[in-house]
């Protein structure tokens, strides 16, 4: 046997069969070539508006295969990783670093409290020596059923984590176990146990939800913890104090669970909030958390994760540590991030929320370009390289090293005290917080711009996904959620694009080309609206006009627009497939493609414009993480959410019409003229395929009854915009 202490803790495996994959994009390339050839030897010499509308295809489809370049780069080359950790055990089982882990959460009545500490359980259980974790939960709601809520927890935990430990359960978010746990005929232990500790559950559950619905704690409850006077003193949401609980000491000798083992710490955080500050919403709070937990625990690797995000896995600490303490490739690791997963998808993902692509495709690419974005929820950092340190080639990190707890003498109320004040308000005045220490300030997607100025220090990341998710999230289960929370990330995403971080500049000879490319594939998601905008109404409208923007499909110049549109779809539904999804669920992906590009991108874009002109400020829009019990029963359904008058629903429905009377005036006046439709077919089939893709919007505006119809409002007000412009073209 040869010396196993330098077998590496993990691998890297590159797909193969990329042959197939290489071939078809020479021939979309060639394809594409023939496109442009074509566009530019037969663009109309008559009449103005012909050539405008030629000229605006031709435009369109340079952006689109511009773009289309863009993800064949991140699809070149995708890489797998795989942990060892039984090596890892092996190796330095006892010299585990510390972990503190940020929850994130902001609003008690959309993130309701059962959620929140449903995830601060699932990683309270995580397989890790419980004395190396410190839990933090940052409330920006500072709401005291949030805080009583996570009292209640600690209490449960004294029960979970010992039942997670004996029958080795997962997943260990209790709500979700229960949810899947089946009754065990052949083991009576489990089965008394499992129905004892669920018994306790629904009863804890049950207290928070009664105070929930009371709205205030009671007077006897509020007697239980000193904690609650903190909030004698707290005006509003927007307008309190620093509140800061220490709520499990995990120092403490007499924090144990039932079975005598140690507890982890479990800290909560409502950081200073008043009027006149800016409180930078995540970000703001992910930097007091930094200050907080690095005087209160200070372990070297911080995981964080929002509310909504339960752990599904219990042993990712360890997975992370396979890459964090690689003797080999550690050292230059800055962050690893697990995929976005979710557990509340339909079958044909009507929303198109499962990120199933990009999670198993996309990032794969990604990692092997220099490393995936860090996106937020599931991401384990480096202490130091969230604090602003750059990496050093060659230089053998001693930042796992971990005694600080040995260091730390203080009690926890003189910790709480002297933490407070990193917690406040002006505590960031003329630092270097916001800037670079911490996450960046000013961009809705704080996380996207951080990682990125992370990667530009010369850190790589690692893209993790492995065969059992680690964290399982919520996803929005109404169309409009899901439009603005793309809105908000697209326009952040354009924000970092159009500034000076943008990585074609800023990124330039500190990260490598391919990775400056690939965040361009996302930060320029917003960019694409005004391609999709235009095809998706202009050739529409040209086709009442009767003027022709693609060849006849008699002529052999339709051969290449055929190719890449059935090579590239195919393509994209094999993919869709090959990564869990159904065909329906393609179907459905692309509807809401084309949804988001023309309704979040288009606003997105125009709110980035108006932010450059200086008259508009993004805000951070906090998705819901609960929906009413009708919504949710059309959301399992499947049935397409609108209800609510949006300006995101006029655009679409307003495109919805359009297309329709195109279609329905293009056959009129061929059958009235009995034309053969040659030159337009091509068109028409585009108009078609439109028509076809919006059927749940038809159907949400003439054959609904239910609350989630389109709006008779929305519906009217877009007919009638859509006949004005019919009408137009027509003339
Ligand atoms: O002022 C705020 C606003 C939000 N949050 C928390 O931020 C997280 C993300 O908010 P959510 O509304 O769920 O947004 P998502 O679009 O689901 O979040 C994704 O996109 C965000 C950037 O737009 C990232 O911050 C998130 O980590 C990432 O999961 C949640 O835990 C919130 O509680 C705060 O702590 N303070
Ligand atoms: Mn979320």
């Amino acid at each position: 046997m040869g010396d196993k202490s330098n077998l590496p803790l993990f691998e890297t495996k590159s797909a193969n069969n990329r042959f197939i994959f290489r071939l078809y994009t020479l021939s979309i390339f060639i394809s594409i070539c023939f496109i442009f050839y074509f566009r530019i030897h037969h663009l109309p010499e008559s009449k103005t508006a012909e050539k405008l509308a030629w000229l605006g295809a031709f435009f369109s489809e340079l952006w689109f295969a511009f773009y289309w370049f863009l993800t064949i780069i991140v699809r070149w080359n995708p890489s797998y990783r795989q942990t060892f950790k039984d090596r890892l055990s092996q190796r330095y089982e006892g010299d585990f670093p510390g972990i503190d882990i940020f929850v994130c959460t902001a609003d008690p009545v959309i993130e309701p409290p059962t959620m929140v500490i449903n995830t601060v359980l699932s990683i309270m259980a995580y397989n890790y020596p419980p004395e190396k974790m410190s839990i933090y939960l940052s409330d920006d709601g500072g709401s005291d059923l949030t805080f009583y809520a996570l009292l209640e927890s600690s209490q449960f935990s004294k029960k979970w984590l010992p039942f997670c430990r004996k029958f080795n359960v997962e997943p260990r978010s209790p709500e979700a176990y229960f949810r899947s746990a089946v009754e065990p005929l052949n083991d009576c232990l489990l089965s008394t146990e499992l129905s004892s500790i669920k018994n306790l559950y629904e009863d804890m559950k049950k207290r928070i939800e009664t105070v929930a619905e009371l709205g205030r704690i009671p007077d006897d409850i509020r007697k239980q913890h000193k904690g609650f006077l903190e909030w004698d003193t707290v005006l509003s949401q927007r307008d309190h104090q620093t509140i800061l609980q220490i709520v499990i000491d995990g120092r403490d000798p007499m924090a144990v669970d039932s079975e005598e083992q140690p507890l982890p710490t479990l800290v909560y955080l409502a950081r200073e909030k008043r009027p006149q500050y800016n409180h930078h919403f995540k970000a703001g709070a992910m930097n007091a958390l930094i200050r907080v937990s690095s005087r209160i625990s200070n372990a070297p690797i911080i995981l964080n994760v929002d509310c909504d995000m339960y752990s599904n896995n219990m042993d990712s600490v360890r997975d992370v540590l396979c890459f964090f303490m690689d003797e080999e490739n550690g050292d230059e690791i800055g962050f690893i991030q697990f995929p976005q997963t979710f557990d509340n998808l339909t079958t044909n993902d009507l929303y198109s929320s499962s990120f199933d692509v990009i999670n198993k495709v996309e990032l794969h690419g990604m990692d092997n370009n220099g490393g995936p974005p860090y996106i937020g929820t599931g991401c384990f950092h480096r202490r130091e390289t969230l604090c602003g340190r750059k990496y050093r080639r060659g230089s053998k990190s001693e930042s796992l090293k971990w005694d600080h707890h040995q260091r730390i003498q203080d009690s926890a109320s003189v910790l709480e005290e002297t933490c407070k004040p990193l917690a406040s308000c002006g505590y960031e005045e003329n630092t270097e917080w916001g800037k670079e220490m911490g996450l960046k300030y000013g961009c809705p997607v704080e996380d996207v711009l951080t990682g990125f100025a992370i990667h530009c220090r010369g850190w790589r990341s690692i893209y993790f996904n492995p065969e059992r998710k680690g964290f399982l999230g919520v996803a929005p289960t109404t169309l409009l959620q899901s439009l603005v929370q793309h809105k908000r990330w697209t326009e952040g995403d354009l924000q970092i694009f159009l500034s000076q971080y943008c990585p074609l500049l800023y990124g330039h000879g500190k990260i490598p080309l391919k990775l400056q490319l690939s965040y361009c594939v996302y930060l320029l998601w917003a960019a694409n609206c005004l391609a999709s905008l235009y095809y998706v109404t202009i050739p529409s409208l040209c086709l009442l006009r009767g003027i022709s923007l693609f060849p006849k499909v008699s002529s052999q110049w339709s051969y290449p627009f055929i190719y890449t549109i059935m090579a590239t779809s195919t393509c994209s539904a094999g993919e869709f497939v090959w990564c869990g999804g159904t065909l329906r669920g393609w179907w459905n992906d692309q509807r809401i493609w084309l949804y988001k590009r023309t309704a979040s991108y288009f606003f997105a874009f125009f709110d980035n414009i108006l932010r450059l002109l200086g008259t508009s400020k993004s805000a951070f829009v906090i998705t819901a993480k609960v929906a009413d019990n009708d919504v949710s029963k059309r959301y399992e359904r499947e049935l397409m959410e609108f209800g609510a008058p949006s300006p995101m629903f006029t655009i679409l429905t307003t495109l919805a019409w359009l297309n329709a009377l195109s279609f329905i005036g293009v056959l009129l006046k061929l059958a009235v003229h009995g034309q053969t439709p040659d030159q337009l077919a091509m068109q028409i089939i585009l108009c078609g395929l439109l028509v076809c893709v919006n059927q749940p919007l038809y159907e949400g505006i003439f054959l609904r009854k239910d609350k989630g119809k389109m709006p008779t409002s929305v519906a009217y007000k877009s007919a009638a915009y859509a006949l004005v412009a019919c009408s137009l073209a027509y003339v």
